[in-house]
This record gives C-alpha cells, structure tokens and sequence, in this order.
C-alpha cells in the first residue's frame, strides 16, 4: 500500500529527505507494509537549481496545495524557523495529518502547544531531526531509558560552531572563513548568528532537558554564551594549556534543582569531548541506573539529519500499521526549580595590560585578595609596551570569578578584559 507524503522546504534537510525516503522506499515498504511517495513539495522559489533526482513537477510555491490535499497523511516539515512553519504544522494537525520535524526553534519555544494539538486531534508530531542531526537522542531519551533518573546531560550539539572551533584549532582558519565554510556545507542555519550566539544549542538543550528532566523547560532557564568573542590567539593559548575550546551544552537536576548553560569551555585533550570534531556533535547522559552513556555522531548535514527524519516517518508508518499511532500520550513534568550553576570550575581568564614594570605584581595582589590561586600563567608580548596575561586558576564558583573580573577592569594597567572561560574537568 502507498502513503502519501507532503514535505514543507526542500533545502538541506528537505533535499536529503526526499531522496532518502525514495531511496529506502521498498525497505520501509517491507518494515511497516506502507511505501512511502513525496506526493508534492513546498518550496519558496520555484526557480532555484535542485538535485536532478528532485522531480520539479511535485514543487509547488502554495502551502495550501499540500495542506488541503486529503491524499497526503504524512507532513514532512524542513523549513525552519518559527513563521510560517508554526501555522503550517498548526493547520496540518487539525486536518488529522501525521508530522515529522526538523525544527528546534519551533519545538523549544512552541512544542507544547504543537503536542497537545496533536495529543488532541490523534495525530503524532516526531522531531528527531531537531536535536544532534543523525544520532537518536529523543527516541533514547523518551524511550530507552526512562527507567532512569537522568541527573546530567554535557555535550556539544551545534555542528557549525564545533566545525569552526575545529578549523580554527586545526589549519589556523580565521573565524569568518570557517563559518563560510560551514554555510557552504549545509550546517549552518538560515541566520548563522543562531549557531554562533549559542541559542541554536540552547534550544536544542531545552528539548533535551525537558524529556531528560521530565520538566517544563524553557528556553529563558538556559544561561547562554556564544563564541563571537573567542578569537585565534584563545585556541592557539588553550592548545599551550593541553586543551581546546569547545561549545559545551550542559545540564544538571540536582535533587529537582535544575542548572543548564552553553558556553565556550576549555576541554582537556584527555577528555573524550576534545576528539568530537568539525560538525560531529556528542552528548553524554548520566542516568541513576545506566550509569555514563555517551551519543555520537554527525549533528548536521543533509544525509545525517534525513536519516534522522526518515527514521521518523518509518516508526510514524510502523505505528500507523499497527493503528496506535497519535493515541493519546502521558507526559510526565514534575516541578523543578531552575537555579544558577552551582558547580566550581577552573576558569582561564585572558587580559591585556600595559607592559610596565610592576604590573604582574599588582595582578598577582588582586588575585591573591580575591582569594583565588593561579594554577598556571602565560604571559605574552604582543606588540611594543603591550603584553597579554592568560590566567587558569584554581577551581572556584562562577560568580567569584565575574567579581575578579570587575576588580581586573578597575586596574589603570589593565586594557581588557577579553575572554572568560570555565574549564571542563577530567573526571567527577
Ligand atoms: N542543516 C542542518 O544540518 C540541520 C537543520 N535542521 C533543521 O532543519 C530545518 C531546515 O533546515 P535547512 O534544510 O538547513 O534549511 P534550508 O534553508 O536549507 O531550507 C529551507 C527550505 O524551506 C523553504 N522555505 C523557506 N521559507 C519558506 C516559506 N516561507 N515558504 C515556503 N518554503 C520556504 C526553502 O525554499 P527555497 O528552496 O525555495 O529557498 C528551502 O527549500 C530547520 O528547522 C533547521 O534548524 C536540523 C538539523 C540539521
Ligand atoms: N545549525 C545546526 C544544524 C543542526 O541542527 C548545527 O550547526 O548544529
């Protein structure tokens, strides 16, 4: 038996989707008895070059094409974005249709409303695709390993920053060109500062949280810092201290006590986390009863992220088949509190300061009033009567290292405060 398909955006992801659904075809067909066909594609400029293997005659410029046709049961939604595509997948559930997403932005901030639509109607809404491209991240988390109380989550989940990270760490890549790059190779969003600002990880942190935690995440509780400011000289200093800089999504549930962050974070090169490079993306997971997982992975890309989508539309199929699929779910949200991090950290702080005589003692002083030992310290020259300092300290709470900061500012000799990072430990 056939089941029609209606995919909304046929860039990166939509592209690979259809034709990974092509491709697999007869095997979907003998895993879930339905053989899936793109009846029509939404796409914005019908005029653009395609893959050849794309059959323009199912392109269409009207969502409603797609919307309205009762044939179409599944809808396969690769725009991005929250307009139109939150009205799209609004309108398609209310007409009973099935949805697979890509979406994050729309999960993170609208996924509540978006489920209890289809928890109502009978339909089922799958975004696998939205966390950490290829890898199963939802369906372990919903799934596998509920049997668990998960108390961490660590891991980098935004492929266009950890490829430029990587690049720039690896061949000296200016920041501008590797994120050219990354654009070119499909990972990067439609508004790349998404990715770079940190909130593309933040709102897939958000998904994860929620299912993980078992609570009402949003998106305000993750404390967020991007990249923007991380320059060549901080990878090429941190590759003096043995480690490198990653964009590192965290989350703890301490007894209900939530903390989740994404920030750059200095990475030892024994860490696991180190060796995840380019737009490979990693997460670890801690569960009470599992003990450490670690998932990983290709996070973007069109073939990985279809793989994720189409892995999607097979179980949707496999549950149509069986005819359970949209019965009506238990969620479990228990109430948590989302406080600061808590946890103490090394931090490496970079500076720059006239360079006089006396000025490494006064620092050294500010340090030593503030409390907070220096474990190692790098001293640079960098051009006549300038000097950069590069601090790791000793671990200490983020907060008492924002207060030294503020007393670094005050210091006449001191220029800048460039660049605070905490710095990931070896082992809990
Ligand atoms: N790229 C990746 O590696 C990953 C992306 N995702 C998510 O997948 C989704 C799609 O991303 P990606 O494929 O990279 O995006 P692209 O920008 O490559 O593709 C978007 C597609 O949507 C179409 N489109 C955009 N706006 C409209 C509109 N208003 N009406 C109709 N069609 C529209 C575009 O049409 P046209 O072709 O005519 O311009 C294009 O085909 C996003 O939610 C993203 O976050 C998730 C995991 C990985
Ligand atoms: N822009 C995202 C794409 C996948 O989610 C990323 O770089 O990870």
């Amino acid at each position: 038996m056939t089941i029609a398909l209606g995919v909304l955006g046929c860039g990166t992801v939509g592209q690979g989707t259809v034709l990974l659904a092509h491709r697999r075809a007869e095997k979907i067909q003998h895993l879930t008895g339905f053989r899936p066909y793109v009846k029509r594609i939404l796409v914005r400029d019908l005029e653009k070059t395609r893959s050849p293997e794309i059959d323009r005659s199912k392109l269409t410029n009207q969502a409603y094409d797609i919307l309205d046709d009762p044939e179409i049961q599944v809808i396969v939604e690769t725009i991005g974005g929250i307009e139109p595509a939150r009205t799209y997948i609004l309108e398609a559930l209310r007409r009973g249709k099935h949805v697979v997403t890509a979406n994050k932005d729309l999960i993170a901030l609208y996924g509540t409303e978006i489920l209890k639509v289809a928890n109502d109607v009978g339909v089922e809404v799958l975004y696998e695709a939205a966390v950490g491209g290829a890898i199963p991240l939802v369906g372990p988390l919903q799934e596998n390993l509920t049997a668990n109380e998960v108390t961490d989550l660590k891991g980098i989940i935004n492929g266009t920053t950890n490829f430029i990270l990587t690049q720039m760490s690896e061949t000296g890549a200016e920041f501008a060109d590797a994120l050219a790059e990354a654009q070119a190779l499909g990972y990067a969003e439609a508004d790349p500062s998404s990715d770079i600002d940190g909130l593309d990880a933040a709102r897939k942190l958000t998904i994860l949280a929620s299912i993980a935690f078992h609570a009402r995440v949003e998106l305000a509780d993750v404390q967020v810092e991007g990249i923007r400011h991380i320059t060549a000289r901080d990878v090429q200093y941190a590759r003096e201290l043995g480690c490198v800089v990653k964009l590192l999504a965290s989350g703890t549930d301490r007894n209900g006590r939530l903390s989740l962050r994404v920030r750059p974070t200095l990475i030892p090169l024994a860490h696991p986390l180190a060796h995840v490079s380019n737009s490979y993306n990693a997460l670890f997971v801690r569960g009470d009863a599992a003990g450490d997982l670690m998932f990983f992975g290709r996070g973007a890309g069109s073939m990985p992220t279809a793989s994720a989508v189409v892995g999607d539309i097979i179980s949707l199929l496999r549950n149509i088949r069986l005819g359970v699929a949209g019965s009506p779910e238990n969620r479990l949200y228990l109430q948590k509190r989302v406080v600061p991090d808590e946890m103490l950290y090394q931090h490496y702080v970079r500076f720059s300061v006239s360079d006089k005589p006396g000025v490494f003692a006064r620092i050294a002083q500010l340090f030593g009033d503030a409390g907070i030992s220096m474990e190692t310290v790098l001293q640079k020259r960098v051009e006549q009567g300038q000097a950069e300092i590069v601090v790791v300290t000793h671990s200490i709470p983020a907060h008492r290292m924002d207060e030294l900061c503020d007393a670094l500012a005050q210091v006449q000799q001191v220029q800048k405060v460039a660049c605070v990072m905490p710095l990931e430990a070896l082992s809990e």
